[in-house]
């Protein structure tokens, strides 16, 4: 089953925590682990070019189907060469299902043993994604990692229906294991069970059998409390196979990714630093900082100046605040530049702790500088 295309190697696995260093790899690529990944969506990581985004040091984006599905749509995706040549990205690419961008964008939606039927929030058309269909998008896509289609309940959802999402997730992930054909492509199964153990436990084991070449945790970063996500990590991530990459999905703020890691996460992605970007927030070293605030006016500081990104090598904070008073569009750019050049700095730094012996030691190195 092609199997061999995406080989996981462990390189070291802290002494006391589950974090772990690994390479994993794809048909475009290996990738180092903990790795980010920036979230495109329609095809863009909003503002950068392909060789903007290599420069920050990302070697792996996801493209959001949702989107693609629906503009141009998978067929149009598949003529124009596939994702890789559509958007001229030769690294590998990840593509969701579906299922989450519909239940957060679409407004109407129905969730039935069959599928989810919903409006497009473009023309209002109904669409029925069922998990065939999801496989099927994914496959004229071309994405080198694609994510079963799951039920992903809102974070204040009641036991019973987290449990039906669960057993409805695991009879999807059957149809999808079915319905997917395209050896070159790993299909990732999706851990659900909200915040209770005896559901995440009884969802990652009805995964097991499937032998799926990777596992996503769904259902978090809905709105739970942090600790809350922490601690569900705890009680899953040991369910799933040490041998396989681990994938938390829409996760999250820095310290997110460092307590995620620390639990045994190899893969993220989320777009906070994408969408802080744009609004003028920039993650540094010390700490947050929004450029809007009038502190800034005069600031011939860099943003970060241990960062090498071209905001911080080349501008004052003062300038940087200047385009966002504007509303020049070399803002949004340039924060998005520096924010996706902290998260891979934060996960190279996090992987090299790792591989040295002294993962464990990364939180309180970090936290104590960002005060
Ligand atoms: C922000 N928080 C967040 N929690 C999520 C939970 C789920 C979940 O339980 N199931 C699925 N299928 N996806 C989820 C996503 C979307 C992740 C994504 C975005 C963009 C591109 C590719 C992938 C989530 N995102």
């Amino acid at each position: 089953m092609g199997l061999s295309k995406f080989a996981f190697t462990l390189l070291a696995t802290d002494p006391k925590s589950m974090a772990r260093a690994g390479l994993w790899e794809t048909p475009h690529g290996t990738i180092e682990t903990p790795a980010f990944m920036p979230v495109g969506t329609a095809g863009t990581v909003k503002g950068l070019t392909p060789d903007q985004l290599v420069a920050t040091g990302a070697r792996k984006i996801l493209a959001n189907t949702y989107h693609l599905a629906l503009r141009p749509g998978p067929e149009v995706v598949a003529d124009l060469g596939g994702l890789h040549r559509f958007f001229d990205w030769s690294g590998p690419i990840l593509t969701d299902s579906g299922g989450f961008q519909i239940f957060s964008l679409a407004k109407l939606s129905r969730m039935t043993e069959e599928g989810v039927t919903f409006r497009s929030h473009l023309d209002g058309s109904a669409l029925n994604l069922t998990p065939e269909k999801a496989m099927s998008i994914q496959e004229f896509l071309g994405a080198d990692v694609i994510m079963c289609l799951d039920e992903c309940p809102p974070a204040d959802a009641p036991e019973e229906h987290i449990l039906r999402a669960v057993d409805r997730t695991t009879r999807w992930a059957a149809r999808c294991r079915e319905a997917h054909q395209r050896s070159d492509q790993a299909l990732f199964g999706i851990v659900q069970g909200g915040t209770i153990e005896s559901l995440r436990i009884r969802s990652a084991e009805a995964l097991l059998p499937f032998d799926f070449p990777g596992y996503a945790v769904g259902g978090l970063s809905v709105g739970e409390p942090p600790p809350e996500m922490y601690r569900t990590l705890e009680f899953t991530t040991p369910v799933l196979p040490v041998q396989k990459p681990r994938y938390l999905m829409g996760v999250g703020r820095p310290i997110d990714l460092i307590e995620g890691v620390l639990r045994g996460i190899d893969l993220f992605d989320c777009v906070m630093p994408t969408r802080n970007g744009r609004n003028g927030m920039a993650f540094t070293s010390t700490g947050p900082v929004r450029l809007k605030n009038a502190r800034h006016l005069r600031d011939t500081s860099p943003l970060d100046a241990e960062c090498p990104c071209q905001a911080c090598q080349r501008f004052s904070r003062g300038y940087l605040r200047h385009l966002f008073m504007c509303g020049e569009m070399l803002g949004p750019i340039l924060l998005t530049l520096h924010n996706l050049t902290f998260y891979q700095r934060l996960m190279k730094g996090l992987r090299e702790a790792i591989l040295e012996g002294r993962g464990h030691e990364f939180r309180a190195s970090q936290l104590a500088r960002w005060g």
